[in-house]
């Protein structure tokens, strides 16, 4: 499928496969294919998926992935470690393919779309960006935990030195009040973020939370910048939620293909665009494309589809990073101990991304006291 697709795009499109994509898109005022946007889908089936995919991306994967979505009008496409740049790691999980490589071969593949990197400050370094830059991405993603947008200030100053569209993440949003989330949003946008996500890592937020803090981030940014939701299914509510956001004024939002990310998975790309066509917004997607794009590309190579089974939806539940799933079914598996325990302990104790070593302990303190009990 991806070769015919690829072959006839690459005729239509403005540039030929192998040709970069260096033009600068503006975000969602961009006149596309004669469309104004009302909201700009950026899709990460190729980053957050790879939690899911425990980091194995192939660059075959990558490359019809990429060809899919941009057939189908997707305009920013992440590919990155789960974690960002530099992250594959002892503690995080190393990729089985380079993801510079990755990134090289999605920019190459890309037409039109706009390939996006994620990079958290400490895990990735100002120099991994540059080759990021180099290999082909485009937009700057910056994630930090929701209180400490100060880490991200340098960054932000070198993904515009080099011309990149940039975007901030700030990760378990629902921990902290829409005022205080508001406060350092004002810091990312202050250091030259056009966007900033309100993050529902642990897919915790309520429709009415994830509101909240989009209409909070608007009064405090929206002249400079635009506000984004990136949502997780732990509660089943990614696309509620990003309804909810989108009419609370966010213009742009995250998705994957079949849901494809870490925990419960994200907000599906294919319903989203179908929910967002129903309501008659514009978000220059198709429809049609982006369900084979799901159906054709992406179910076929996918070894296990997330869904909100009783560990997801303790996360969701325990406000717990959605990233953990694995990290603690692993420890689950080698201490004995049911991986929906440790997970409401990791809520219970309000680990944030960084702390995975920590579900270790918890693991070994759980089988510490059931020895105990059954002596
Ligand atoms: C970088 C870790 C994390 O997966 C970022 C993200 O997608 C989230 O916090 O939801
Ligand atoms: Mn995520």
């Amino acid at each position: 499928m991806t070769t015919k697709t690829t072959t006839a795009r690459a005729s239509q499109g403005r540039l030929r496969r192998g040709q970069r994509n260096t033009e600068e898109l503006a975000p969602v005022t961009e006149q596309d294919r004669g469309q104004q946007l009302d909201v700009r889908i950026t899709d990460t089936t190729l980053r957050d998926g790879s939690h899911a995919m425990s980091h194995r991306f192939t660059e075959r994967q990558v490359r019809d992935v990429v060809a899919a979505l941009d057939t189908a009008g997707v305009r920013v496409i992440e590919v990155t470690h789960g974690d960002g740049l530099g992250a594959s790691s002892f503690n995080y999980g190393f990729s089985t393919t380079d993801e510079i490589r990755l990134v090289t071969a999605a920019a190459e593949e890309a037409v039109s779309a706009k390939i996006a990197v994620l990079l958290l400050p400490g895990l990735g370094t100002v120099a991994n960006l540059r080759q990021a830059h180099d290999a082909g991405a485009r937009v700057a993603r910056i994630a930090t935990h929701c209180t400490e947008a100060d880490v991200s200030i340098q960054h932000f100053g070198a993904a515009r030195e080099l011309g990149m569209e940039t975007v901030g993440f700030l990760m378990l949003a629902h921990m902290i009040s829409p005022e205080e989330l508001a406060a350092q949003a004002r810091i990312m946008v202050n250091a030259g973020c056009q966007c900033v996500y309100v993050v529902d890592s642990a897919g915790a937020l309520l429709p009415d939370g994830a509101k909240a803090r989009v209409e909070a981030l608007v009064a405090e940014v929206g002249d400079q910048a635009q506000v984004g939701l990136h949502g997780h299914q732990n509660l089943c509510l990614g696309v509620a939620n990003s309804l909810a956001a989108y009419q609370a004024g966010a213009r742009q939002i995250d998705g994957t293909l079949c849901a494809l990310g870490a925990g419960a998975g994200n907000s599906p790309t294919e319903v989203l665009a179908a929910v967002f066509a129903k309501m008659g917004v514009r978000t220059g997607l198709d429809v049609p494309g982006l369900l084979a794009a799901a159906a054709e590309v992406a179910l076929p190579f996918i070894p296990r589809l997330p869904w909100a089974e009783r560990n997801a939806i303790v996360q969701g539940y325990a406000g717990v990073y959605s990233s953990f799933l694995l990290h603690a079914e692993r420890a689950a598996h080698r201490y004995g101990v049911p991986a929906h325990e440790i997970l409401q302990k990791v809520g219970e104790a309000g680990y944030v991304g960084g702390q995975e070593d920590m579900i270790i302990d918890i693991a070994l303190q759980l089988a510490g006291e059931r020895e105990k009990a059954t002596a």
